[in-house]
Order: C-alpha cells, then sequence, then structure tokens
C-alpha cells in the first residue's frame, strides 16, 4: 500500500499550510516569544505560528513602546527562539525605522532570516507594499499588519482601535487588499472592531490573525506573556489569561528568601 505525503500534525508549517488551513476553516494559533525554553514549550504544544514580536521591547526588555527596538535586538532573541522550533513556523517582527527604504527592510528582513525565521512581519498596508515586494522578491515570505500599529503609537498619540467608521473600514480593506496583492501570504489585524475584521477575513484569500479583533478572524494571536501571567502591570482589556506565572515566581522567589534567612537556625 502506497502511502501518499500527507501534511500530518508533524510537518514543519509553512506559509501555504497557512493558506490551506483558512481554506479548510481550520483556525491558526499564534503565540509569542522571545527566547528558546517558551518557543520550545510552545511548540511542542503544537502551536501553529510563534512570533518573535517586536513586543520583546515592552515584555521582556522593559521599553515604554515598541519603537526603542532595533534590528540587532530582534536578531538576537530570533535566533534563541528558532533553536527550540522544529514545528511551527517562526516569524521574526521587523521592528520601527528597519525598513523604511525598500533596499534597507530586504537588508533587515534577511538577517532575521539568518537568525533562524522563516518568514518576517512588518507593519502598514498600501505605504508598505513597496518594501513587501522587494522582501518577497529576495525570496522571504512576508505577513503584513493592520490595524493599530504599536510603532506608530507616537505619531497616533496611544493605542486607538480601528475600524469605527465606515471611512475606516474602506481604509482597512484597502490596505488588506493592497499587502495581498503584493503577495504577503497572512495579515495580523490588531484592535480592529470585530464586524470590519469579518468582513476583512471574507473579502481576503489569505488568513486574517487578529489580536483584540474578534473572533471571526482566521486565527488568533497572544503576546505570551499576557496569555500566561507574566507581566502582571498591564493586561489588555481582550486577553483571557489562562495562567499566573507572575505569581509563581513571586511564591518561589519569597519560598527561597525565606529557606535561606531560616538556614542555620
Ligand atoms: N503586554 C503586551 N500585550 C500586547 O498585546 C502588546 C504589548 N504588550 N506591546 C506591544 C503591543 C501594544 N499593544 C497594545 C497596547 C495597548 C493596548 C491598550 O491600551 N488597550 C486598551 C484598550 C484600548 C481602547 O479601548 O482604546 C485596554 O485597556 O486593553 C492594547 C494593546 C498590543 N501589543
Ligand atoms: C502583537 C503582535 C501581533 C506583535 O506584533 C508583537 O508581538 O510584536
Ligand atoms: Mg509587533
Amino acid at each position: 500500500m502506497s502511502h501518499e505525503p500527507t501534511t500530518s500534525d508533524s510537518s514543519p508549517m509553512t506559509p501555504d499550510r497557512l493558506k490551506e488551513m483558512k481554506v479548510q476553516g481550520e483556525k491558526i494559533a499564534v503565540l509569542t516569544a522571545y527566547d528558546y525554553p517558551t518557543a520550545r514549550l510552545f511548540d511542542e504544544s503544537g502551536i501553529d505560528v510563534i512570533l518573535v514580536g517586536d513586543s520583546l521591547g515592552m515584555v521582556v526588555l522593559g521599553y515604554p513602546d515598541t519603537t526603542h527596538v532595533t534590528i540587532d535586538e530582534m536578531v538576537h532573541h530570533v535566533g534563541a527562539a528558532a533553536r527550540g522550533v522544529k514545528r511551527a513556523l517562526v516569524v521574526g517582527d521587523l521592528p520601527f525605522a528597519s525598513y523604511t527604504m525598500p533596499k534597507q527592510a530586504v537588508v533587515n528582513a534577511r538577517r532575521l532570516m539568518d537568525a533562524g525565521a522563516h518568514a518576517v512581519k512588518l507593519e502598514g498596508g498600501r505605504d508598505q507594499c513597496d518594501q513587501i515586494e522587494e522582501i518577497i522578491a529576495d525570496g522571504i515570505p512576508v505577513m503584513a499588519h493592520l490595524g493599530m500599529l504599536p510603532q506608530s503609537v507616537k505619531m497616533e498619540g496611544g493605542y486607538k482601535i480601528k475600524g469605527k467608521t465606515p471611512p475606516e473600514v474602506e481604509k482597512l480593506l484597502d490596505d488588506a487588499r493592497a499587502v495581498q496583492e503584493a503577495g504577503a501570504f497572512a495579515v495580523v489585524l490588531e484592535l480592529v472592531k470585530s464586524e470590519a475584521s469579518a468582513q476583512i477575513s471574507t473579502a481576503l484569500s489569505i488568513p486574517t490573525i487578529g489580536i483584540g479583533s474578534g473572533l471571526n478572524c482566521d486565527g488568533q494571536v497572544l503576546v505570551s506573556h499576557d496569555l500566561i501571567g507574566l507581566f502582571p502591570w498591564f493586561t489588555p482589556k481582550f486577553v483571557k489569561p489562562h495562567g499566573h506565572v507572575a505569581e509563581q515566581i513571586r511564591a518561589s522567589a519569597a519560598a527561597f528568601i525565606a529557606d535561606t534567612k531560616q538556614a542555620g537556625r
């Protein structure tokens, strides 16, 4: 009996596989990771995509927003995370000001790929299509990112929900069609009203990955620190935490401190 090649659970994820999942109505699960043990644990759990996000800057490096993250920092953490991954698709975020010009975008995308990423992500729509096309022409798959764009927080004056008005929905739809046409294999929709994200998900053939954008996207992404309760000082409203790791760290430290202070008494 011959065995047809199958997309079994253990075969590595690819951008094409994510597109097939959309066709088949199978939801895509994405988590961020910035280090080896976390990436390995998520990969062994069966996560589809590991995003080494520039949220790194806020939840790991302690910056006030993501605009401080450098390409060197992203390369460092993409390498660490990628070394822990066997099956998931590893996507590396291009950080603020690292893809202003198309040629610069290609050089920096290549650095993330050389560090172990399988694809890169950048923030923006029609305005980023030259960058998206140049990176893809260099053989690198690109994930786009629309809606609330954290790298533009200073220009926007805060983190604001998108797709609230008909013109905003039209702009999102136009940007989504533009990045799909430019060749992006998926698009993150961040803080987009759920009616708008549903409309975009129907209009596109490539999968939409939502964060704070309702349940009608083709997949969901979360910052893993929010999921496991490792960043207790700020948790966005849309997060449903499934762990309390910060409390376990505090309790472990308190127990060690008590053990140490009591030793020899
Ligand atoms: N811990 C963490 N989680 C994230 O999801 C995340 C980061 N950090 N850093 C990078 C970006 C920035 N993100 C953000 C930043 C702010 C809000 C925020 O202020 N949300 C408000 C609601 C906004 C509104 O109603 O207008 C909230 O209270 O949740 C949400 C996501 C998402 N990303
Ligand atoms: C929130 C996700 C989509 C992201 O871009 C990041 O973690 O940097
Ligand atoms: Mg990001």
